[in-house]
C-alpha cells in the first residue's frame, strides 16, 4: 500500500508542484495519475521513490515514511520506468535489463539468466538479447524499459508516462501487455499518463489531478465515467464519456438472432425469409458477408455477392461498446456475434443493442459496479 497522506511538495522558487495530496494505492493495483500539463504528476510520482521529497505531509509505503528510508535501499523495492525507456545507449539489451540483478549482488551468470527471463516476459525473444537499444523500435525499447524495472522482482513499479513516445498502435499493443502482466504479476503500480483514455484502459483506479497539483477526484473508471465530481473532470473526460463507458458494459447478455444466419450454398433461404439482410457463413459457420436480398436476382452459391460482413464481437468477452461498434459499421447495420474459435452465433441491430443499454444503465446506475472489457 502507498499512502500520500497530505503530500505537498513546493519547489524552492514558490511552484507549488503537488498541494496536500491524500490518497492511498491498494496493494497490487494499479492507479494512474492523469491531468494536464504541469499539474503535478510527475511530482506526485516521485515523492514514492523519494526522487522529490515532500515539502509538508508524508508519503507512506506500507505505513512506513519514505524518509524514514535509505532512498537506494528503497528504491530496491520500486522499479522505474520512464518515457523514450532511458536504456544505457552502450550496453546491449541483455545487460541493460541485467544492470539491477547484478547491481543487487547476483553473478552476471545469474543476472543474465534473470535478465533473459524477464525480455522474455514482456514478449522479447533472445534473438534481440544481443542488441543494442538503437538497433530496436521504439515499443521494443519501452518494453526493454520495463523489462529492466521487472528485473529485480520489485513489489512497485512506478511508470512516467511510459508508453508516451511510440506510435498509438504500438501504444495500445503495450498497454494491453501491461494488463497481462499485471495479472500475472498483481504488482503495486503508479503510472503517469496525460492521456485520459490510457488512465481509463489501465486503471484500477484514476487520480485526475488539476492545475496547482490539487486532486480533483480519485475513483475507479467507470465511476469517473458515470459520476464525474466537478465541470473540471468532465471535461477532462471529453464529450464522448457516455459511449466509453459502454466498456463496461458486459455483451454477454445481448440478445441474438440466429433467423438471419444462412449457410452459403442455402439460397432458398432468400425467399423463406423476411430478412432484408442475411449473415452468410460458410461451412464451419464462419461468417462470409451479409447478402441483401433486396438486390434482385439471387444466385445459385450466396457467397458470389455478399457486403463485408464487418468486425465481429464475442459475447462475454467483449464489452457492449464493441458490439454497438460492430452494429455501426455493419452494412446491414447489425453486429455479428461469434465464439472464441469464429463461429457465428447470432446476430443483433444496432436499435436492439442500444435498447439492452438503456436497461443496462438503469440498473447499473441503481446497482453497482462495472467490470472493465475489451
Ligand atoms: N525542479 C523544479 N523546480 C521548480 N518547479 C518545478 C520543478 N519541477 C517541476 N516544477 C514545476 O512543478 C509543476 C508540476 O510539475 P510536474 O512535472 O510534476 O507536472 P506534470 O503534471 O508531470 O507535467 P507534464 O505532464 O508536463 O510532465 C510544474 O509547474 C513544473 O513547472
Amino acid at each position: 500500500m502507498i499512502t500520500f497522506d497530505g503530500g505537498e511538495k513546493r519547489y524552492p522558487d514558490g511552484t507549488v508542484a503537488v498541494d496536500g495530496l491524500d490518497l492511498e494505492v491498494p496493494t497490487g493495483t494499479l492507479t494512474v495519475f492523469v491531468g494536464p500539463s504541469g499539474c503535478g504528476k510527475t511530482t506526485s510520482l516521485r515523492m514514492i521513490n523519494r526522487m522529490a521529497e515532500p515539502t509538508r505531509g508524508r508519503v507512506l509505503v506500507n505505513g512506513s515514511d519514505v524518509r524514514d528510508q535509505d532512498p537506494q535501499i528503497l528504491r530496491r523495492g520500486i522499479g522505474y520506468v520512464i518515457q523514450h525507456a532511458g536504456l544505457f545507449p552502450h550496453r546491449t539489451v541483455v545487460d541493460n535489463v541485467a544492470t539491477v540483478p547484478r547491481l543487487l549482488g547476483r553473478s552476471r551468470k545469474q543476472a543474465r539468466a534473470t535478465a533473459l527471463e524477464v525480455l522474455e516476459r514482456v514478449g522479447l525473444g533472445e534473438e534481440l538479447a544481443g542488441r543494442y537499444p538503437a538497433q530496436l523500435s521504439g515499443g521494443q525499447q519501452q518494453r526493454v524499459g520495463v523489462a529492466r524495472a521487472l528485473a529485480a522482482d520489485p513489489p512497485i513499479l512506478l511508470m512516467d508516462e511510459p508508453f508516451s513516445a511510440v506510435d498509438p498502435v504500438v501504444r495500445k499493443e503495450l498497454q494491453q501487455e501491461l494488463l497481462r502482466l499485471q495479472s500475472v504479476l498483481a504488482k503495486t503500480i503508479v503510472l503517469v499518463t496525460h492521456d485520459i483514455d490510457e488512465a481509463i484502459t489501465l486503471g484500477d483506479r484514476v487520480a485526475v489531478l488539476r492545475p496547482g497539483g490539487v486532486l480533483a477526484q480519485y475513483a475507479t473508471p467507470e465511476e469517473l465515467l458515470t459520476t464525474p465530481a466537478d465541470d473540471f473532470v468532465a471535461g477532462f473526460l471529453g464529450v464522448d464519456r457516455g459511449v466509453r463507458l459502454l466498456s463496461f458494459f458486459p455483451s454477454g447478455d445481448l440478445p441474438l438472432r440466429t433467423e438471419p444466419v444462412v449457410a452459403a450454398g442455402d439460397a432458398d433461404a432468400v425467399s423463406r425469409s423476411d430478412e432484408r439482410w442475411l449473415l452468410v457463413t460458410d461451412d464451419a459457420r464462419r461468417p462470409l458477408g451479409w447478402f441483401d436480398s433486396r438486390t434482385g436476382a439471387v444466385p445459385q452459391d450466396l457467397a458470389g455477392e455478399l457486403m463485408p460482413p464487418g468486425r465481429a464481437f464475442v459475447p462475454g468477452r467483449d464489452s457492449v461498446r464493441t458490439a454497438l461498434d460492430a452494429a455501426v459499421l455493419s452494412p446491414a447495420g447489425h453486429a455479428v456475434a461469434v465464439d472464441e474459435s469464429g463461429c457465428v452465433l447470432g446476430v443483433i441491430s444496432g436499435e436492439q443493442v442500444a435498447a439492452v443499454i438503456r436497461t443496462q444503465h438503469h440498473g447499473r446506475s441503481r446497482s453497482g459496479t462495472l467490470r472493465k472489457m475489451s
